[in-house]
């Protein structure tokens, strides 16, 4: 939801927009519940559940409210929740505020709306919530809750103690998984987020980084590209990204023929060699060992697609179980591959073409075709064009971001790398959506500086601002 949030604020809905249609719906649930002149007790917490509430006391002009808020004005914790207080002038509502527990006295209302806490509720019922909870649940009067019932882990359902026991709940923009086990009535009302928040990449997504990377406990990946042989640029790039990305440490396995030429683009890469000057089936042992103790592995960059580099990939593919990403000549072999691994397949749409997977100018007739494949092969696919669209069979999610300028050699291999890094800590879909906007971020910053003359190269050193969300 916080994705979503910041993803409609970046496309010019701001959080204060969705606040005003949370409380126009609560107070449409208000008229539902009473008939106008009944007696409203709007008990307010400090944050943005409260501030919902706060909002639709100004729309229950035909009511007697009375707006009880838990805690001083000045510890409402966000502004936009403030200036909605600030909004309620002497006159439109009966505003009070509970300071001491000991004090709050309900009253006794035709209908309580509980907007103490909402999403943002952590652990057991403090002070004077416990007490607000324990009168609203001893009261006669009808209770409406705001978007979850106080004390109600949204997201199980659970309570860490005390919580308000809601005749109905005005949900907002989607139904909340803890919802369903409640005895109580549950509405969703949409709140004008825009669907483009959540079909398109955003800076919201970025928070995916924050949040599952943080339980990943400081290990943020081992990753090895396997490429080279008839290229020798690829798979550096595809390395030197990953650790852009946040990869602790780039492994390359390439042709002892192309190793110390790999080597030389950079003393930051861990590079081993294999015999020969292409890789062959006789790798494939040592290079599944290799691969086993690493988080991902990003196969093709610069593997060229000679007959026996293919034969290769399909053995390492049909013998692998842990996550890779596929990009380049690797990726024709993957629909014939039965695999165990998790992979996401990086193909732009000639190499998607070559897979047997069917494309289309139009980009959402394009997103239900990759959707369609993705479910075919069983593997999450990210499909690059000007807008990349990815799909892991399921869901989809399209990326915007990026610009003309890329189509200059090299990008592909930064984006796979970015993938493999991300894939390391975060869900395949979600690696791939992220992996493409910051990909497409870092090359938007690239075109600022340098326009359509811009090289991959620019792109590594934008990707740590563009996976922090700077310039959003
Ligand atoms: N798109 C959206 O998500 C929208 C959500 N809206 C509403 O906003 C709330 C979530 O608001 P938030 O400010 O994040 O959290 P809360 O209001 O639920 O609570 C924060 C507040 O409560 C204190 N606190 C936390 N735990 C406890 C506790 N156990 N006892 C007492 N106090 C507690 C904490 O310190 C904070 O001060 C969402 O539910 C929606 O109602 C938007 O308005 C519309 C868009
Ligand atoms: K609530």
């Amino acid at each position: 939801m916080a994705a979503v949030d910041l993803n409609a604020e970046a496309l010019g809905v701001p959080r204060k927009q969705l606040m005003e249609s949370s409380g126009n719906a609560v107070a449409r649930a208000c008229r539902d519940l009473a008939e106008p002149g009944a007696s409203v007790a709007i008990v307010a917490g400090r944050g943005n559940n409260g501030g919902d509430a706060l909002v639709a006391a100004r729309f229950l002009k035909a009511y007697d409210v009375t707006v009880h808020l838990l805690g001083r004005p000045e510890t409402i914790s966000t502004d936009i929740a403030r200036e909605n207080w600030d909004a309620l002038v002497a006159g439109e509502a009966d505003r009070r505020t509970v300071t001491d527990s000991a004090a709050f006295d309900l009253g006794d209302p035709d209908l309580v709306v509980d907007a103490m806490l909402g999403t943002g509720v952590t652990g057991a019922l403090r002070e004077p919530e416990a007490t607000a909870a324990s009168a609203i649940n001893e009261s006669s009067a009808a209770v409406l809750a705001v978007d979850v019932p106080s004390g109600v882990d949204a997201d199980t359902g659970d309570a860490a103690g005390l919580a308000v026991d809601a005749d109905r709940v005005v949900t907002f923009h989607d139904d909340k998984p803890g919802l369903g086990d409640l005895d109580c009535e549950v509405v969703v009302a949409d709140i004008g987020i825009p669907e483009a928040a959540e079909l398109f990449t955003g800076p919201g997504d970025l928070l995916a980084l924050d949040r599952d990377a943080q339980s990943h406990k400081g290990d943020h990946g081992d990753v090895l590209v396997v490429g080279g042989g008839p290229y020798t640029g690829a798979p550096a790039l595809a390395a030197q990204s990953a650790l852009r990305a946040g990869a602790d440490l780039a492994r390359i396995a390439c042709p002892e023929a192309v190793s110390r030429e790999v080597q030389g683009y950079s003393e930051n890469l861990i590079v081993r060699g294999f015999s020969g000057d292409r890789l062959t089936p006789e790798h494939v042992p040592s290079l599944l060992d290799f691969a086993d103790d690493r988080d991902a592995v990003v196969f093709g960059p610069g593997l060229g697609d000679a007959d026996e580099s293919l034969d290769a990939v399909r053995e390492f593919l049909a013998a692998y179980d842990g996550t890779a990403v596929v990009d380049a000549d690797a990726l024709q072999v993957v629909p014939e591959v039965d695999t165990e691994a998790t992979l996401i397949c990086t193909p732009h749409q000639g190499e998607l073409a070559k897979m047997g997977g069917e494309t289309d100018a139009d980009w959402e007739t394009r997103s239900d075709l990759v959707r369609e494949f993705a479910a075919d092969l069983g593997h999450t696919l990210l499909v690059k064009g000007a807008y990349d669209v990815v799909s892991d069979g399921d869901a989809v999610r399209v990326n915007r971001t990026g610009n003309p300028g890329m189509t200059v050699g090299g990008t592909g291999d930064v984006l796979a790398g970015a993938t493999g890094a991300l894939a390391a800590v975060l869900p395949p879909l979600d690696a791939a959506a992220v992996a493409a906007y910051a990909n497409g971020r870092a090359g938007d910053l690239a075109a600022e500086a340098f326009g359509g003359g811009l090289v991959a190269t620019d792109l590594l050193e934008r990707l740590p601002a563009a996976l922090r969300g700077d310039d959003e």
